[in-house]
C-alpha cells in the first residue's frame, strides 16, 4: 500500500484549486437511475470513491463515461439490474444511495447492506423507515435489503426525521421525485450537498421546494429527462487546505470555494487567529501570527462539520491554549489521537470529546491511517512538525483527496508518495 513521506516546516503559499465535492458527486450519480438521461456531471473529481460508484452503476445497466481531462461524467441509459452487490457495497458506503431511486423507478432493489466502518456503526435504519413511510416493503435477507413497491410505485407521505441524517434525506428525496403524491421531509438536512443534489433533480424536471432549509417538499410523480449540472465545490477539501495555511503559519488561496458553505469551520478558524477572506474567486485563508486554541462541537450543518473535526484537531495541537473537540455524530472518530500524539501532540481523549494542549512544535514520525479524514489529519501535522513523517496505509486519501500530494507540493509542501 502506498506511503505518503513529508519534510515538515515549510509555511504554504499559492494557490489551491478545489475539485468537486466527492459527497456532492455520490448521490448525483445515484440520481442518474431516476431517468434515462444522458445526465451530465460537470466538474467531476478524479476519485476512487467515483470509480466505485461508476463501476456500481456500470453493473446496474448504466453506462457512464468519465472524461478526466474535461472533468465531466456522463451517465446514460436504464438499469438492467436491480442489485447492489456486497463486494462493491462494502467499498464505500454511499453505495446504498442507489436503493431509493431504483425503489422508485423500477418497483424493486436488492442491495447489500452496508455494515460498519472505521468511524462508527452507522445503522441505515432511517433510509427504512422513510422508504416503508412511501408504501415500500422492506426485508433483511442473508445480508441484503430486500425492497418492493406494491404495484410497482411508492407514494408520497409526510415523513418526519427522528435525526438528521445526509445520507437518508437524499435517499428520500430521490425517491419521493417518483412518487405519486407529494412527500415533505420534516428535519431534512441542511448540507449543501443536499441542496446540490436537489437543484440537478429540478433540472432534470423534479418539483421541489424548501431548498437550503429543514423541510423538503417534493411533489412527485414527474417523468425526469436529460440535464447538465455542476457539482458543487468540496467544502471539506477547501476546509482541509485551509488547515494547511494555518497549521504551517502561510497563505493559500482556495479556488472556487464558497465561505457559506464552510458554516462553522470559517467562524472557528477566524476565533483562533487565522484570517479567512472571501475573494472573486474564492476564499484566501492566512496566519501570520499564533493560534489560539478554540472549543468545538460536531453537528450538523451549518454547525461545525464532523469531516472536518481531525483535521481542526491537528490544528489545535499546535495552538496556543486549550482546546476541548467534542464528537457528536459518530461514535468513533478520533481514532487519528493516537497518532497525532506519536507526534508529539498533546491529547486526553475520553468517551466523545478530547481535550488538546497545544505544544510549540510537533516532531516528524511515521503513523498509520485509519479512514479518510484521519489521513489527512496526519499529513496536516507531517506539514508542521520537524523532520520527516511518513504517513502509511493512505488508501483511504484517494477515496476523497483528488491529487493531494500534488496540490501540496504545488504550493511549497516538500512531500512525495512512495509506491508500496
Ligand atoms: C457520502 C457522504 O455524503 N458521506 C457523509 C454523510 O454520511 P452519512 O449519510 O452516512 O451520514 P448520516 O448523516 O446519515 O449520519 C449521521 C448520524 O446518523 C446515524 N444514522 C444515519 C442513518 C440511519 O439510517 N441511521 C442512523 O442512526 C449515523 O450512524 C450517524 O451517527 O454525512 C456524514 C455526516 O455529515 C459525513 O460524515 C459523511 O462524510
Ligand atoms: C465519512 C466520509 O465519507 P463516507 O460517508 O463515504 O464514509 C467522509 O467523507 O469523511
Amino acid at each position: 500500500m502506498d506511503r505518503i513521506r513529508i519534510r515538515g516546516g515549510v509555511p504554504l503559499n499559492g494557490t489551491v484549486p478545489i475539485s468537486g465535492a466527492k459527497n456532492a458527486a455520490l448521490p448525483l450519480m445515484a440520481a442518474a437511475l431516476l431517468s434515462d438521461g444522458p445526465l451530465v456531471l460537470t466538474n467531476a473529481p478524479d476519485l476512487a470513491d467515483i470509480e466505485t460508484m461508476r463501476a456500481l452503476l456500470t453493473q446496474h445497466g448504466l453506462t457512464v463515461v468519465h472524461d478526466k481531462v474535461a472533468r465531466t461524467l456522463t451517465l446514460s441509459g436504464a438499469a438492467t439490474s436491480l442489485e447492489a452487490p456486497y463486494d462493491i457495497v462494502r467499498k464505500m458506503r454511499a453505495s446504498v444511495l442507489v436503493l431509493g431511486p431504483l425503489l422508485a423507478r423500477y418497483g424493486q432493489a436488492r442491495v447489500s447492506l452496508p455494515g460498519g466502518c472505521a468511524i462508527g456503526t452507522r445503522p441505515v435504519d432511517l433510509h427504512l423507515k422513510g422508504l416503508e413511510q412511501l408504501g415500500a416493503e422492506v426485508e433483511i435477507t442473508a445480508g441484503y435489503i430486500e425492497a418492493r413497491a406494491p404495484q410497482g410505485k411508492l407514494r408520497g407521505a409526510r415523513i418526519i426525521f427522528p435525526q438528521v441524517s445526509v445520507g437518508a434525506t437524499e435517499n428520500l428525496l430521490m425517491a419521493a421525485c417518483l412518487a405519486e403524491g407529494e412527500t415533505e421531509l420534516v428535519n431534512a438536512a441542511q448540507e449543501p450537498e443536499i441542496s446540490d443534489l436537489a437543484m440537478c433533480l429540478m433540472r432534470m424536471g423534479a418539483r421541489i421546494e424548501g431548498i437550503g432549509t429543514g423541510t423538503l417538499r417534493i411533489e412527485g410523480g414527474a417523468t425526469l429527462r436529460a440535464a447538465t449540472h455542476p457539482i458543487v465545490p468540496d467544502r471539506i477539501e477547501a476546509g482541509t487546505y485551509a488547515c494547511a495555511a494555518a497549521i504551517t503559519g502561510g497563505s493559500l488561496h482556495l479556488e472556487g470555494a464558497r465561505l457559506e458553505h464552510l458554516g462553522a469551520v470559517a467562524r472557528v478558524m477566524r476565533d483562533s487567529g487565522v484570517d479567512v477572506a472571501e475573494t472573486n474567486t474564492g476564499l484566501t485563508v492566512s496566519r501570520l501570527n499564533g493560534l489560539r486554541g478554540a472549543d468545538v462541537m460536531t453537528e450538523p450543518f451549518p454547525g461545525f462539520a464532523t469531516d472536518m473535526q481531525a483535521q481542526f484537531m491537528a490544528l489545535m495541537t499546535v495552538a496556543e491554549g486549550a482546546s476541548m473537540i467534542t464528537e457528536t455524530i459518530f461514535e468513533n472518530r478520533f481514532m487519528h489521537v493516537p497518532e497525532l500524539m506519536r507526534m508529539g501532540a498533546r491529547i486526553n481523549f475520553h468517551g466523545t470529546s478530547a481535550i488538546v494542549r497545544g505544544v510549540p512544535k510537533l516532531s516528524g514520525a511515521p503513523v498509520m491511517a485509519t479512514d479518510l479524514r484521519a489521513s489527512v489529519s496526519l499529513i496536516l501535522a507531517g506539514l508542521a512538525a520537524e523532520g520527516e513523517t511518513i504517513v502509511n496505509r493512505v488508501y483511504h486519501l484517494d477515496r476523497g483527496y483528488e491529487h493531494v500530494e500534488q496540490k501540496l507540493a504545488a504550493v511549497g509542501a516538500q512531500i512525495e508518495r512512495l509506491a508500496n
